[in-house]
Formats: structure tokens, C-alpha cells, sequence
């Protein structure tokens, strides 16, 4: 049977725009971060259409660059393309701020989604080897967190939402990142726009099964990170996931991101990798089963692979 390959598929958000199901990760380690450029052109250059990135990631500049080629050498036009950034908790109370340094560093007009990265506020402190100078994940002397108590992560969104409605040319849709449950259920009673996205940790190991519904329920598109378990891919080489992309004669890779696709979620592997970049492309038809199977395999005993050490301030944060 012919099946559509990840890159052809496209989901609708709340406000009417489409957005790619496949997209290129681009949380870097800090060693790969110049690779970025590569990596970005392999991916547009395979058919990829959504770059997943943001202002904490280091690297808009390095995609900004990759983008200038491509739109240079006539491979892709701006209106081809689905950029997403994200405002950090640094910026909790300066979404603006944040929002034109990313499009600075991107070189381009506008994004298509602006994300609140995590609900959270945090102090901005000065630091040399920062981001712009600013401390990414700034702590106390015992190491916690330097959250600022008088901060409501809550005004951040608020914040995009007023620009939003105003009809702010930077951008073409707001969403959330990191938001549990509870935090979704205060924000649809306070604000009166709908996030189009809510981009969380989701795998077989975490599936989160009342958020998806929370989220599917009231028209949040919900976009998976961490698809393969972040470094290293630890979930590519699972025996369970081994055992589905066996019976689909398909590779591990492409299970772990059709999971997704197949239940209307977006997905934004990371890679620097050419090969692995194009291997990821390919759809694998899974059925209800298969899918019910791999949620099982988190059920009893969910797994994070993205656990910072800021998240346990966030209440019910932890709770799967
Ligand atoms: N909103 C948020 O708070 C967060 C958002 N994100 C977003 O999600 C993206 C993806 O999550 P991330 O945690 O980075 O990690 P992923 O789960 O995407 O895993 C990345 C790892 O998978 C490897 N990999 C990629 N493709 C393959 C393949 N076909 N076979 C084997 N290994 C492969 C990569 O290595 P190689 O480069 O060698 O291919 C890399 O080591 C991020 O880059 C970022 O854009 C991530 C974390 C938090
Ligand atoms: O999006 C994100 O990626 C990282 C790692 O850089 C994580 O801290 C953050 O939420």
C-alpha cells in the first residue's frame, strides 16, 4: 500500500492555519550547535517544513543563515516554511522583547507560532556566559531555582494573547510548552484565545494520556518532544517498539514518530545527521492496537528523559 512520507502530512490548528506533522528538532548539545546550519538545509532540502527552535537554543542565528541559503538558492520560499520559537521563562514578562530578538536572529518577518516555553517566571540575572548576557537557568547559591514569586507565569501568555488580538505581524499563532492539565484548565478560564499548541514530552515510555485528551478535547493540537528519548535516542533501541516496527517491517525510528502522527500529533525529532535526518521521514501505518500497545509500555511507570531541574517547581508537573 502507498503511503504519504511524514513531510507531506499536515494537521489544522484552532485559528485555521496548517501545520507540518514532521519537524526538525533543534535543542542541539552545545557542541552541535553550529551544525545546525547543516542540518537544517538537509532537512528542508529532504522535504521538511516546521523548524522547531527557540531564543534558549543558541542556534536561531545558525538557522537564520541556513534559511538565507535556501531562500537564496531558490530551494524554499518564506510562506514554504513553519518556523516555531519560544519565549524562555527569563523573558516571562518581556514576550516582546523576546519575540524580536528571535526574528533578529532567525532574519526573518515573522514566525508561525510563538510558544511560552514553560510556565514558569524566572530572575533575570546578568551573566558572561549567558544568552545575550543573560543567565539561562539561573539558581540560588544551593543550586534551586531563582524563580521570581512575584511573577504569574500565567502573564506571559497573556502577553502573546494581547499581541495576538491586535493582529502583531511577528506572528501567525500562539501556543504553550510544558503546560499540565491544571495549568491549560486556568488558562481557557482567564484568556479568551486558545492556545493552538501545547508542545510537551510524549513517547510510549510517557504517554500522558489525560493531557492528550484534554488537549484534543478543547482543539490544542498537541506537538511531541523528545520523540526518540533525547540523546542518544534510548527508545530507538527498545524491544517493544522493536517488536511493532518488526511486524510493520518498518525501522524503530519511523514507529516512535508515527505513533504520533497517527493520532494528530506533531513531532519534532532532533538530528544533525543527514542520513538519520531522511530516514525519519518515513510513515509506518500503525493500528489502534499498535498504538494502545506502545502506550502501554509507560502506563504503569511513565518515564521523563527531558527532566529539569527547574520543572519541580511547577506544581503537578511531575505527576504523569
Ligand atoms: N518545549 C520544550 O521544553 C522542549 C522542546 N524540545 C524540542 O524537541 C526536539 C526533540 O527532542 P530532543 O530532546 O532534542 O531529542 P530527540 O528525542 O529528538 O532525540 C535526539 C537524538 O536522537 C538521535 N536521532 C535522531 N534521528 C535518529 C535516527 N533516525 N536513528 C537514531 N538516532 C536518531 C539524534 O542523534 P543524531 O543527531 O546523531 O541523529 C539525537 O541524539 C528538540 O530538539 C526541541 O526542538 C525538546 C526538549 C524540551
Ligand atoms: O526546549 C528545551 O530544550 C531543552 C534542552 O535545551 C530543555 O531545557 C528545554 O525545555
Amino acid at each position: 500500500m502507498l503511503h504519504p512520507k511524514n513531510t507531506e502530512i499536515y494537521f489544522t490548528l484552532n485559528n485555521g492555519n496548517r501545520m507540518p506533522a514532521l519537524g526538525l528538532g533543534t535543542a542541539n548539545e552545545v557542541e552541535q550547535i553550529p551544525e545546525t546550519k547543516q542540518a537544517v538545509k538537509a532537512a528542508i532540502k529532504a522535504g521538511y517544513r516546521l523548524i522547531d527552535t527557540a531564543w534558549a537554543y543558541r542556534c536561531e542565528q545558525h538557522i537564520g543563515e541556513a534559511l538565507k541559503e535556501l531562500f537564496e538558492e531558490g530551494v524554499i520560499k518564506r510562506e514554504d516554511i513553519f518556523i516555531t520559537t519560544k519565549v524562555w521563562p527569563t523573558h516571562w514578562d518581556k514576550a516582546d522583547e523576546s519575540i524580536s530578538r528571535s526574528l533578529e536572529n532567525l532574519g526573518v518577518d515573522y514566525v508561525d507560532l510563538v510558544l511560552q516555553h514553560w510556565p514558569l517566571c524566572f530572575n533575570r540575572v546578568e551573566s558572561a556566559d549567558g544568552i545575550d548576557g543573560i543567565d539561562r537557568n539561573p539558581t540560588h547559591e544551593d543550586g534551586s531555582p531563582n524563580i521570581n514569586e512575584a511573577g504569574d507565569y500565567l502573564d506571559t501568555f497573556k502577553q502573546l494573547e494581547r499581541m495576538y488580538l491586535a493582529k502583531d505581524p511577528r506572528f501567525k499563532a500562539i501556543g504553550v510548552s510544558n503546560y499540565p492539565v491544571e495549568y491549560l484548565q486556568r488558562l481557557l478560564k482567564e484568556c479568551k484565545v486558545v492556545p493552538a499548541v501545547n508542545q510537551v514530552e510524549l513517547h510510549p515510555f510517557l504517554p500522558q494520556l489525560e493531557l492528550v485528551e484534554f488537549c484534543t478535547a478543547h482543539h490544542i493540537v498537541l506537538e511531541a518532544f523528545s520523540p526518540f528519548g533525547a540523546t542518544g535516542a534510548p527508545l530507538v533501541k527498545d524491544s517493544a517498539v522493536e517488536a511493532i516496527a518488526q511486524k510493520h517491517a518498518g525501522d524503530t525510528n519511523n514507529v516512535l514518530l508515527s505513533y504520533h502522527i497517527r493520532q494528530g500529533i506533531v513531532v519534532v525529532p532532533r538530528s544533525v545527521n543527514p542520513k538519520n535526518i531522511v530516514s525519519n521521514i518515513e510513515f509506518v501505518p500503525l493500528t489502534k492496537d499498535d498504538i494502545k500497545t506502545l502506550n502501554h509500555i509507560g502506563l504503569a511507570d511513565p518515564k521523563r528523559f527531558r527532566d529539569e531541574p527547574f520543572a519541580g517547581s511547577i506544581p503537578g508537573f511531575g505527576e504523569k
